[in-house]
């Protein structure tokens, strides 16, 4: 029998990811969607949608309660705002179906669960079997973290880690991927004459460059200059020198784990500084990792490896790096690539990765996928 589900944010971002995703899965065999929409009540809904790819009728407005309430499961890629003032009016009308989050809304909440079913598919289950109704996607860095490393964070190898980003500026949203290629253009119109000339001065070009970034850049998403520049603060200001971002990547690291007392895997410290920079829409990820045990890089390889059927280890060495650890290499696939595997100085415990993911993909859109798989048996 063929699950009703109802999706609200699909033509956003993270929602265009998912729906082509589950088309290219196909996975809307399975089920039977009714799209929602907060601005366009009323309008087509979109051409893939329907089990037998027909007519899916018209859109439904997300904010009726009464039409949402129908449904057993509700995906949501909408954004925060949306999982604040629903939520709460669905519940208290005593809507007991399973809510599916890309929002940071319910995350933390205890009666809810953060999905990423390659390394927590028994928290995943063992929340269904025992009636949990709120499943949340991780904050994107976290999740392609857990993703490239799951090996070692599983195996209840990492006592603490910090985790440097490197950011795209898909993190933000669309618009501020169109502000940052916008800004890469105005930089490369203030130069363009000069460029073209081989012989021009270089320091003359940067400094044009420079005097454009202060002044004459259109930075209206990102509140100052991201070409050429990067920013080294991301989400809120959580007034204890930490930013939100950074926050994010202790609990929900040991919340995906499942390292509350009695665990197998022992609580991790995660901690860190989150930057963004100019790539579109793969983040990176330089960690320090202190180990439990004292592994050879082999055994960690090996383990990583073996993890998944996306991670996958790069080797340490310079042109293999260069061609496959990078944001242009990994965006647009599901592979997470995890590389510069090296023991550090400080002692053979201690060691150095460095990992790249689709922020999109594994960061969004493939945990919701799977979730919604999960909850209608047919994963
Ligand atoms: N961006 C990211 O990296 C991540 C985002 N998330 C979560 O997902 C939420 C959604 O993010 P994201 O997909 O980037 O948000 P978008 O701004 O792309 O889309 C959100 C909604 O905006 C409305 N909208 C208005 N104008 C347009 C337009 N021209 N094109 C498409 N949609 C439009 C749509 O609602 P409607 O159809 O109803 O009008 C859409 O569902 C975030 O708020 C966050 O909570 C989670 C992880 C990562
Ligand atoms: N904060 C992330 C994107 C995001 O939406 O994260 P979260 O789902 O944790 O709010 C970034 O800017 O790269």
């Amino acid at each position: 029998m063929t699950s009703s589900v109802g999706f609200v944010g699909w033509r956003g971002m993270v929602g265009s990811v998912l729906m082509e995703r589950m088309q290219d899965e196909g996975d809307f065999a399975s089920i039977d969607p009714v799209f929602f929409s907060t601005s366009n009540a009323g309008g087509a809904a979109p051409s893939f949608a329907g089990s037998a790819g027909g007519d899916a009728g018209a859109l439904q407005d997300a904010f009726d309660i009464e039409a949402l309430k129908k449904l057993p499961i509700i995906v949501t890629a909408q954004g925060g705002d949306y999982t604040k003032q629903v939520h709460p009016q669905l519940r208290a009308a005593g809507w007991d179906g399973l809510w599916i989050d890309a929002a940071s809304t319910l995350r933390m909440n205890e009666d809810s669960i953060i999905v990423l079913d390659p390394v927590n598919r028994k928290v995943i289950d063992e929340g269904l079997a025992s009636g949990v109704k709120d499943f949340v996607g991780g904050n994107c860095t976290v999740s392609c973290m857990l993703m490239g490393l799951g090996g070692l964070f599983r195996n209840n190898l990492v006592e603490w880690g910090t985790s440097m980003t490197y950011q795209a500026a898909s993190g933000g949203g669309a618009r501020h991927m169109r502000e940052l290629l916008t800004q890469f253009g105005t930089l490369h119109g203030e130069v363009a004459a000069e460029l073209s000339d081989p012989a021009s001065a270089i320091l003359e070009i940067d400094r044009k460059v420079l005097a454009a970034q202060r002044g004459g850049v259109d930075a209206t998403q990102f509140g100052v200059p991201l070409a050429g520049s990067l920013i080294p603060w991301i989400d809120a200001d959580l007034g204890n020198g930490q930013s939100k971002e950074e926050w994010k990547a202790g609990v929900e690291t040991n919340k995906i784990l499942g390292t509350a007392a009695g665990s197998a895997i022992e609580p991790v410290i995660m901690d860190g500084l989150c930057v963004r920079i100019g790539a579109m829409r793969s983040h990176s990820q330089a960690l320090t990792l202190k180990l439990r045990e004292d592994l050879s890089v082999a055994e960690i390889e090996k383990l990583l490896d073996a993890d998944n059927e996306w991670a996958r280890v790069v080797p340490n060495e310079k042109q293999a790096s260069m061609d496959q650890l990078t944001p242009v290499a990994a965006s647009g696939t599901l592979e997470i690539p995890v590389g510069r595997i090296r023991k550090l100085e400080m002692g053979p415990e201690y060691i150095a990765a460095f990992t790249v993911g689709d922020q999109l993909l594994w960061g969004a859109a493939e945990p919701l996928r799977r979730m919604l798989k999960i909850a209608t048996g047919t994963l």
